[in-house]
């Protein structure tokens, strides 16, 4: 039976969390200590353990079907390769951040000045887009130390905390691009690997929307019933059962992580008790 080869970081920000996605799809990774191919046991998959920076002309010569990248790197050498998924991951920008004593106003002031970055491609088009002439220098990594050892007056790279750039007494003063982990495919996949990249996509997805929400089960009186629906946006519409308390029942939904704080706070407000929160494993809809 054919198999669908995907790309993995062999090491670095993001293998951790792809092969933890790739757990929680269910898919059992035969991992050998440092191969550079593993097998799935129950999924027809073969993971490659590959550079993040190499990932995009694999993708392009065909040699994987698919990937999880950086979208950063997309932007920077991944033309004709094609993006079906964002994975909530890794979640950075790419930015020119410049000295924190350089007075910086607007873009124009790097004409004319020295740029160091990692990400070539991205700078450059940054720069002509906005009318902007400067000389590069590629570097591989450390990009940040540049200006302090006089390589250059302004650098591009990735910030994410921005610790990095306070470190170096840099300071974040254009962003070019926001990146996250995605799912990235060949333009040459097969019909059959196309198949098999549904239902890894799937599978994905319902690990997604499951690490999003959060199961949501309240008591109420049956006064109140009605407010809380309102607050409770739901999958469809709440479940209502009734509680063995007379007058009482029992409420059970899905909000979003994100604003279930503030949901639980309105919640309460309105005459909920008992609220318990749970995790969701998978949400298929
Ligand atoms: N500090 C960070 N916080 C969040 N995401 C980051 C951070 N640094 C990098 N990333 C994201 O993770 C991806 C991988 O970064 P990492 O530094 O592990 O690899 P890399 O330098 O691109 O390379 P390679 O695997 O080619 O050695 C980047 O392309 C970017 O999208
Ligand atoms: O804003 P921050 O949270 O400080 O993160 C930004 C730093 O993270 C990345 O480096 P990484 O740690 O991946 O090291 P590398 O240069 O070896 O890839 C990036 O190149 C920055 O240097
Ligand atoms: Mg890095």
């Amino acid at each position: 039976m054919k198999k669908l080869k995907i790309a993995v970081q062999k090491s670095g920000r993001l293998h951790d969390e792809s092969l933890a996605l790739l757990k929680d799809c269910g898919i059992y990774i035969d991992n050998g200590r440092d191969q550079l191919k593993a097998v799935s046991t129950n999924f027809p998959l073969e993971i490659y353990y590959l550079r993040n920076g190499d990932i995009p002309q694999y993708l392009k010569d065909g040699v994987v079907d698919c990937a999880i990248i950086g979208e950063n790197l997309l932007v920077e050498k991944g033309d004709g390769i094609n993006v079906v998924g964002r994975l909530g991951f890794s979640k950075c920008r790419v930015s020119l951040a410049v000295s924190k004593t350089f007075k910086y106003k607007t873009i124009a002031d790097l004409n004319g000045k020295r740029i160091a970055t990692s990400y070539p491609e991205t700078t450059r088009n940054y720069l002509k887009q906005n009318g902007v002439e400067a000389e590069l220098h590629i570097i591989n990594g450390s990009v940040e130390i540049a200006p302090n050892i006089g390589l250059a007056d302004a650098i591009c790279d990735i910030v994410s905390s921005g610790s990095t750039l306070f470190k170096n007494n840099l300071k974040e003063v254009e962003v070019i691009m926001k990146s996250e982990a995605v799912l990235a495919v060949s333009p040459t996949i097969s019909e059959n690997n196309n198949k098999i990249l549904d239902k890894l996509r799937f599978r994905i997805e319902s690990v997604l929307q499951g690490r999003d929400s959060r199961y949501v089960l309240l008591n109420a009186p049956n006064d109140k019933i009605d407010a809380i629906i309102k607050i409770l946006p739901g999958m469809k519409s709440p479940t209502l059962l009734p509680l063995a308390k007379d007058g009482w029942s029992s409420l059970h939904s899905v909000v979003n992580r994100d604003v279930f704080w503030e949901v639980i706070e309105e919640l309460k407000e309105a005459g909920a008790e008992g609220i318990l929160v749970c995790p969701i494993e998978k949400m298929i809809f």
